[in-house]
């Protein structure tokens, strides 16, 4: 068994350095940690799929990338981004009107629902040239690029920059909204569940467009879902995460076929097949923890079918198994997870 304390997870060039990240928000009955300590490298120009159940912290995580928790949370811990060129920023150090530029100009992100996003008084084209301007750059060079990016993802551009946002269907607006958000060529994507308003058809086309639009500008995405065969045909790499930290790191395919977390396998034993409707997945067993009191050792010792004593006593390190060390998670058992756990997925793959 190979136990590591390298959480580089075998990333050579990272964009993103995450360590020791915590997000803690105060509450009546206690400290609710949200984040846990959380490691994390994120490879320049991958896609870094973050699945979990609801609950589990994706969203959180989504947030501290461009440190953005709402209030009053706290975040703590190293946050190194590291831009193509010049030097890296630690984002946790940055002033607000710093951070302000950051986002949006090196790391944009998306959320679900694009009509939260947009003012319903305003038009798609009010809302380009207003992010242009707000950040300095050149309005008339920033509309071309514009309608490029909206020509790029099958809109019709004058069409769609003269709309509302309500006079647009929901794949409509949220292809509008990922062409703002490409507007002043960020180097970072951070998707947080983009698509999960829309039909399963329209998923897949947007996913197809996520695809080709981060190749050709060399982005680097983060994808935030609970949707695991949706992210499984996208994903270079997949981050899993159980009671606000990650239990498993690995190549997609790795992750996919050969899962070493007993919570992962869970999770790709409830979705039948990686095609399957999500009304088709059924829900895991127990319940995910609160944050509020997570278990000692362990957190998943409580619904895990492996759990001994050494697991409610100690939490386990991130280990490789005899694999190689780009592929780890957090279980004490990496080496008996396949006998103990069998994956019942008749179909399995990361196209
Ligand atoms: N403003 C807040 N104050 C206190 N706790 C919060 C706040 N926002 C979220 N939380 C808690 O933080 C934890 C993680 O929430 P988060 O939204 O990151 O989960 P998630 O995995 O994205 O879930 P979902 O898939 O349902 O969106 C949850 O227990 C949630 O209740």
């Amino acid at each position: 068994m190979q136990t590591t304390n390298d959480v580089t997870f075998g990333v050579t060039d990272p964009i993103f350095e995450i360590r020791n990240a915590s997000v803690t928000f105060d509450m009546e009955r206690g400290t609710s940690r949200v984040m846990d300590s959380v490691d994390m490298n994120i490879q320049r120009g991958e896609i870094l799929g973050v699945v979990g159940e609801s609950g589990s912290g994706k969203s959180m995580f989504a947030s501290a990338l461009l440190d953005a928790i709402p209030d009053p949370g706290q975040l703590s811990g190293e946050i190194t981004f590291r831009p193509e060129s010049g030097e890296e920023i630690e984002l946790l150090q940055q002033s607000e009107s710093e951070i302000k530029q950051i986002r949006w100009e090196e790391i944009a992100m998306v959320f679900q629902g694009a009509m939260s996003s947009f003012n319903p008084t305003m038009t798609i084209g009010d809302h380009f040239e207003e992010t242009l301007d707000v950040h300095g750059y050149d309005v008339d060079d920033g509309m071309e690029r514009g309608r490029d990016l909206l020509s790029e993802l099958y809109l019709e551009p004058e069409q769609v920059l003269h709309s509302y946002p309500h006079e647009l269907s929901g794949g409509m607006q949220q292809r509008a909204l990922l062409a703002m958000s490409l507007l002043l060529d960020p180097e970072v994507l951070v998707m947080d569940e983009p698509t999960a308003a829309l039909d399963l058809l329209m998923q897949r086309s947007i996913i197809e467009l996520i695809r080709k639009i981060g190749q050709q500008r060399d982005l680097t995405i983060v994808f935030i879902t609970h949707d695991l065969p949706l992210v499984a045909n996208l994903a270079d790499r997949l981050g899993v995460l159980y009671a606000f930290e990650f239990v498993e790191v690995g190549p997609a395919n790795d992750v996919l076929t050969g899962s070493k977390h007993p919570y992962t396998r869970a999770l790709l034993n409830s979705t039948p097949n990686l095609h399957t409707p999500r009304e088709e997945m059924r829900p895991i067993e127990g319940k995910s923890p609160d944050p509020v009191s997570v278990p000692d050792g362990c957190t998943y010792h409580p619904r895990c079918p492996m759990s001994d004593d050494n697991c409610v006593a100690a939490d386990p390190p991130f280990q490789a198994g005899s694999g190689a060390t780009d592929h780890q998670a957090k279980c004490h058992y990496i080496d008996d997870v396949n006998e103990a756990v069998p994956l019942n997925l008749r179909e399995v793959h990361n196209e």
